[in-house]
């Protein structure tokens, strides 16, 4: 294992609801993971998503586990050995597009938090039931804001990240709708950009979906 340090559900979720942000990098190719963590986390973003579309993806979370000031996770967990993989290369969460209960499993008999996918009503209850620490609403776009709001109705204990077509012109509002954090991934991580190694545009586009959390005092 990279980094003998274990993340509390806690300080996940603390990470997030100070923060309210947490990026997604879905790329063919990472030239350099830690290079890429910390030109989000000098955007101000510091939890990170790394996930299983990208090859070498476990290469790559042992790479950048312990780049100091990022909370580092490992996104499109589907299985299992992935789910093990992911935590012994050194991932501090796990993610999951939709209900996972093998990837819970690993997760919760490891410490490790774990947020599960869902989409509708009963998917949340249902992740909450396996031990996720806080439910991804995918893919929340499609629905938008009052979606979210809608979904917090019968569940205000259950903490709520929308995922899928956030940017810096609707984050604002799902956070508005009651979610805990917004996950944004080609928006602020465009994998053309990530491939190419042009951290100073992923800084520029974390500084600016950042900014945009937090709605100016005049609007
Ligand atoms: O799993 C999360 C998504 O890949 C993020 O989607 P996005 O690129 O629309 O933000």
């Amino acid at each position: 294992m990279t980094s003998l340090t274990r993340t509390s559900s806690y300080e996940v979720l603390e990470a997030l609801r100070t923060d309210r942000a947490l990026t997604v990098v879905r790329a063919d190719h990472i030239p350099d993971a830690a290079q890429l963590c910390r030109a989000l986390a000098e955007g101000g973003i510091r939890t990170v998503e790394l996930t299983f579309t990208t090859p070498d993806v476990l290469d790559h979370l042992a790479a950048a586990a312990d780049v100091p000031g990022v909370l580092l996770g490992a996104g499109t967990v589907l299985t299992a050995d992935q789910a093990r993989a992911a935590i012994d290369a050194g991932a501090r969460f796990l993610v999951t597009p939709g209900l996972r209960p093998a990837v819970a499993e690993v997760a919760v008999a490891a410490g490790v938090p774990v947020m599960l996918g869902a989409f509708t009503p009963t998917e949340v209850a249902v992740a909450v039931d396996l031990g996720s620490a806080a439910v991804k609403v995918f893919p929340a776009g499609r629905l938008g804001p009052k979606y979210l709001s809608d979904l917090r109705g019968p569940y205000p204990q259950v903490e709520l990240l929308p995922s899928g077509g956030i940017s810096a012109d609707n984050a604002a509002a799902f956070l508005a709708a009651g979610a805990t954090a917004v996950c944004a991934g080609t928006s602020v991580v465009p994998p053309a950009a990530v491939m190419r190694g042009d951290w100073t545009e992923i800084t520029e586009r974390a500084r600016t979906f950042a900014a945009a959390l937090t709605p100016s005092p005049e609007s």
